[in-house]
This record gives C-alpha cells, sequence and structure tokens, in this order.
C-alpha cells in the first residue's frame, strides 16, 4: 500500500515509519497540513495517517479538504492525543474513518493497516467491477439501438431519432427528408432463394443505403422486414430528388439476380419520399403516413424507382 503520513512531529513521522518499514508498503510524509494535501494528488495515496493538531491547518480541516477536493474515497485515519469522544466524533464528521490515539503502538497500528489493506484490495475490486459495469452499460445500450440482421440502426433508435431531427426542423426552419424503402417483390425472393439467402440480401441492401448515404447526421434505419427509412436533416427536395436517383442506382448496383421474377431480373428497391420545411403541426406520424402514400405510389408504377 502507499501511506501518506501527514504530521508536524518529526519524531512521530519517524517512529511510524520504522513501525511500517518492515511490511512491504511504500511510505511518504508532510510534515505540515498543506504539503500533505499536495502530497495526496501527487502521490494518490491508499490510505493516509493524519495528525490532528498541527501548526497551520489543522488535521480536521486536512480531512475535510481532501474529502472536498478528491472524489475517490481513500481512508483516512487520525492520529492524536485527543482521544474524548467528541474529539473522535468532530474528527468522523470532518471526513476521517478511523482514530488513532498517541502514542502510536506498534501492534494496533499494524493490525489497523491489515485491516485497512484488505478494504483497499475490496475498494479496487469495486472499482474494476464498476469500470467493466460501465462499458458493458455502454455496449448495452449501443446495442439496443442496432437491428440485429444488418447492424444498422432499428425502429427504436429511428423514433427517437426522428421524433429530434423533426424538432429541431421546427426550432431553425430547416428541410428534413424522410425516405421510406421497400424491396420489390421479396417474397418471391424469399420463395426462390429462401429465407438464409433473403437474409443475405436485406444485410447487403441495408450496407449499400447506408453506405450511400454520406452526412454523419443521416440515419439508415430498418423499420421491420424488407422495408428501410432514411432520415436526411437539412436536406431540401432538389438534394432529396438527387439523393433518391442515388439510392435506387445503388441497390441496381449490387447486381444480385432476382430469379423469383424471371432470369434476367436483378433485386430492386421502390422508394418514397418527402421533403419540407416542416410547420409546427407536422406530427412523425404524418410523414411516416405520406412517405408511406409516395411508396405506394412507386409500387403502383411500376417499382424499382422514386416518388417524391
Ligand atoms: N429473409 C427474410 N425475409 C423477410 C424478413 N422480414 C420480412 N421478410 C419477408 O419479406 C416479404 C415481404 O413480402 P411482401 O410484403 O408481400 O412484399 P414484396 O413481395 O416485397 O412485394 P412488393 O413490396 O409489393 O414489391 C415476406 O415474404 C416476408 O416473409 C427477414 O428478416 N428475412
Amino acid at each position: 500500500m502507499k501511506i501518506l503520513i501527514i504530521d508536524d512531529s518529526k519524531i512521530e513521522r519517524v517512529i511510524i515509519r520504522s513501525y511500517l518499514q518492515h511490511l512491504d508498503h511504500e511510505v511518504f510524509d508532510a510534515e505540515n497540513g498543506e504539503t500533505g494535501i499536495a502530497m495526496f494528488a501527487e502521490c494518490n495515496p491508499d490510505i493516509v495517517l493524519l495528525g490532528v493538531v498541527m501548526v497551520g491547518i489543522n488535521g480536521y480541516q486536512v480531512a475535510a479538504q481532501i474529502r472536498d477536493k478528491f472524489t475517490d474515497w481513500v481512508p483516512i485515519i487520525f492520529l492524536s492525543g485527543k482521544t474524548a469522544p467528541e474529539d473522535i466524533m468532530i474528527g468522523i464528521e470532518a471526513g476521517g474513518d478511523d482514530y488513532l490515539p498517541k502514542p502510536i503502538k506498534k501492534q494496533i497500528l499494524l493490525a489497523k493497516m491489515t485491516a485497512m489493506e484488505r478494504i483497499a484490495a475490496m475498494r479496487t475490486q469495486l472499482l474494476q467491477t464498476t469500470k467493466k459495469l460501465e462499458i458493458a452499460n455502454e455496449e448495452l445500450e449501443r446495442l439496443a439501438t442496432l437491428d440485429g440482421l444488418t447492424g444498422i440502426a432499428n425502429r427504436r433508435h429511428l423514433d427517437i431519432t426522428m421524433a429530434k431531427e423533426l424538432a429541431r426542423a421546427k426550432r431553425h426552419a430547416q428541410p428534413l427528408t424522410f425516405i421510406i424503402a421497400d424491396i420489390d417483390f421479396f417474397k418471391k425472393y424469399n420463395d426462390h432463394y429462401g429465407h438464409i439467402q433473403g437474409d443475405e440480401c436485406l444485410k447487403a441492401v441495408a450496407s449499400i443505403l447506408d453506405s450511400s448515404l454520406r452526412r454523419p447526421s443521416e440515419l439508415v434505419a430498418r423499420y421491420g422486414g424488407e422495408e428501410f427509412c432514411m432520415l436526411l436533416p437539412n436536406t431540401d427536395i432538389k438534394n432529396a430528388k438527387l439523393v433518391a436517383e442515388k439510392l435506387v442506382n445503388a441497390v441496381r448496383s449490387l447486381e444480385f439476380r432476382h430469379e423469383g421474377i424471371d432470369k434476367q431480373a436483378i433485386v430492386t428497391m421502390s422508394f418514397g419520399v418527402i421533403s419540407l420545411v416542416p410547420s409546427r403541426d407536422v406530427t412523425v406520424k404524418e410523414l411516416m403516413l405520406q412517405a408511406d402514400e409516395k411508396l405506394y405510389q412507386a409500387k403502383e408504377n411500376g417499382r424499382d424507382q422514386w416518388i417524391i
């Protein structure tokens, strides 16, 4: 353990050092409160042995400042000839954890060190476990936003982002583009190639849609089944048309055979696109309904196209 002794009596410091010497501890000492606090920050001790009556700031004030300045808990043991119940109470209230009466008895000091060593080990373990838990929680939160099959955003994440982006577009009177896309004749694809190959097709489509959108603020999500949604903040109707054309072509460029339709057919997608500067009363539900209506028109119109 790293042990920091703060006491203005050189004799006390030398005696305590000699008691701790034969144990495998690293001992630091400071001759007053101010130096002790500075040393605490520097050496990051596992335990502090702190005199109470000192020239300058006293031990209670040092303990209070350590607790105030440093968030990590480190045990503080007061060393004092003042052992009346009220002295002990003041010490504990100032942030101390234990009290050793002066003159310090070697056996008691070593026994306390053993107990504190156990506590320090448990604390280290607790900190490590907490760190692992934090990392696991972050990973869980990340996974909760993703679609299990394709690895792009899921519907839950889309819902949250849409609400945020719609509110932002209203606030700044900025355009917002929203697209719903659906793979054409996907039932026939599954029927012809089987579900496993169908899943591979979904993954490839997700990946090409995702890589076709460039801006970090743009989102591609799997809405469900073979339906995907794209949200493009700050994108007006002119740019929405360019993006839609690019997406139709990107899916074609996969050149995935779709012999469920006919020998020459490839996998294509239809896109329903809306672009608007939303007024106050526009809701997420309305955006979805309108884009879905455009998608329906694209399907009716012969598929493999976008309608805005
Ligand atoms: N392989 C696979 N298929 C899925 C998944 N989710 C939905 N599907 C299939 O997607 C197909 C969707 O079919 P439909 O809604 O009839 O639409 P479609 O055949 O694409 O026809 P159009 O949309 O009109 O072009 C169904 O056969 C579903 O079983 C999935 O996770 N994996």
